[in-house]
């Protein structure tokens, strides 16, 4: 291998926080649409006629492509053998393609079925599995692209830094939707594509930020003395994904992140309704109380990340961020407390705990898995976590359709008692409480360093 002469770019500050910056914001741009309806929900029953059903299919769809046909795990191949720009350029795209199809569906409603859904639905739900198939695949890209820029320097800072702007677009979603329909609408019928519109010109700006990206990734592997993105002893092999299974280390992980992600991502679809049925909270400012969540992240994943970086104890991060999630989801299954201020502190301790485990959690990962397997391992770990991402807003939406149903004295639809999906939401806390603890164990075992600090 050519002996490293020159300093490498990643030594300039300016260049990799840069570099950061940029792939952030195509982020974020993925995260705006992955939330886009969620505060649409009231809108799109009332005047779309969909169910909690049809919100749970749609919802679901995110993990179709992802799950059932592997294309997560053949992204992470393609990633680690044709190299962040080609994966980056080509899961952009797919955003792009899966979002088109999504607004088609809102913005021309088809009668009839498809394969038993609602024609509509069915559309819908193809473009949000090509888009969660997309926005996935850049977030493995991404990840990687940070450790190759920040590796043995402010790595947790910068995935913190890097979630804490995928979340604006997530705090955008959840916010802006609701409002803007409404005020888009024309002679009271809102316009529920607009928001999703916006989106897709979001998106279109994500890959122009990708596009720019590819030039600093060419440099810097000028500067590093690499010709071709991709070395023959980089380069995938399946004994790569045998090693990585392999690893006990690798599955708790995994297995942390599926259920901690479930009683997050999975929520945050149903949170703007809980506000408005639980809560009582006038259906305009819903979104609000939610988009609180990821407001509070972008403060604190990356303050617990240079945490992590400087102090270590990643493990018991983690199982500090399982505990809350846990007692948060608790008290809001309770059916007392209904006064939405503390519906408004129960997601700002939310925030806390959805900033400490993905702040901890990520940047474990290159302990224990290395470098030139990282991008299969990312996405092997979001295979499994994409199966929460998809199970849960089904089994959410199908109980809410059956169970939670409360009627008024003639027999007339009134509101959902969230009771009982919260107490799912919670279960998923107990059981990463127990995850986390076998990982910190494991840790002591094996000495991952999950403990230790991320710099020097
Ligand atoms: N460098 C960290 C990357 C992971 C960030 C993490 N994203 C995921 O877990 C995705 N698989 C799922 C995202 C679903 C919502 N878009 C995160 O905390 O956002």
């Amino acid at each position: 291998m050519t002996e490293v002469i020159n300093k490498s770019l990643r030594d300039s500050k300016g260049a990799r926080w840069g570099a950061l910056a940029v792939v952030s914001f195509t982020m974020l741009c993925g995260y705006y649409i992955n939330y886009v309806i969620s505060p649409l929900k009231p809108l799109l029953e009332e005047y779309m006629g969909w169910t909690s059903a049809d919100f749970g299919v749609w919802n679901s769809a995110y993990g179709w492509f992802n799950v059932f046909f592997l294309m997560l795990i053949f992204g992470g191949i393609i990633l680690d053998k044709m190299g962040v720009r080609f994966t980056g350029l080509g899961a952009a795209l797919t955003m792009i393609v899966g979002t088109a199809l999504q607004y088609y569906a809102i913005e021309f409603p088809m009668e009839g079925t498809i394969l038993g859904f609602k024609s509509s639905i069915a559309i819908g739900a193809l473009g949000f599995g090509i888009f969660g198939m997309g926005v996935e695949i850049a977030g493995i890209t991404v990840s990687k692209i940070i450790v190759k820029w920040f590796k043995g320097k402010e790595l947790a800072l910068a995935m913190g830094l890097e979630m804490a702007t995928a979340r604006m677009g997530t705090a955008l979603a959840l916010a802006v939707p609701l409002p803007m329909a409404k005020a888009l609408g024309v002679n009271g019928m809102p316009s529920i594509s607009a928001p999703i519109m916006l989106g897709l010109g979001l998106l279109v700006a994500g890959f122009i930020a990708f596009l720019w990206y590819t030039f600093m990734d060419k440099k810097l592997e000028k500067s590093e003395g690499i010709s071709d993105e991709v070395s023959e002893e980089d380069a995938f092999k399946v004994s790569d994904i045998l090693f990585i299974i392999k690893n006990k280390g690798f599955w708790l992980i995994a297995l942390l992140c599926v259920l901690f992600y479930s009683g997050i991502f999975p929520f945050l679809y149903y949170a703007t309704d809980l506000m408005i049925n639980k809560y009582g909270v006038n259906e305009d400012f819903a979104g609000a109380i939610p988009s609180l969540l990821p407001f509070g992240t972008i403060i604190l994943t990356p303050f617990f990340g240079n945490l992590y970086d400087r102090k270590g104890k990643g493990a018991t991060i983690m199982l500090i961020g399982s505990v809350m999630l846990l007692a948060v989801h608790s008290f809001f299954a309770a059916p007392i407390l209904n006064h939405y201020i503390i519906a408004i502190v129960l997601i700002i301790l939310l925030g806390v705990t959805f900033s400490l485990v993905p702040s901890a959690m990520w940047p474990s990962v290159p302990k224990i898995i290395p470098e030139k397997q990282l991008g299969s391992a990312y996405a092997l770990i979001f295979w499994v976590q994409n199966w929460g991402l998809m199970g849960m807003p089904l089994l959410i939406g199908i109980v809410l359709e059956k169970y939670c149903k409360v009627v008024d004295d003639n027999g007339v639809f009134s509101h959902y008692d969230y009771t009982l999906p919260m107490v799912i939401f919670a279960a998923t806390g107990l059981l990463a409480i127990i995850v986390a603890a076998a990982l910190k164990a494991e840790d002591k075992k094996k000495g991952y360093g999950l403990e230790r600090p991320n710099m020097a």
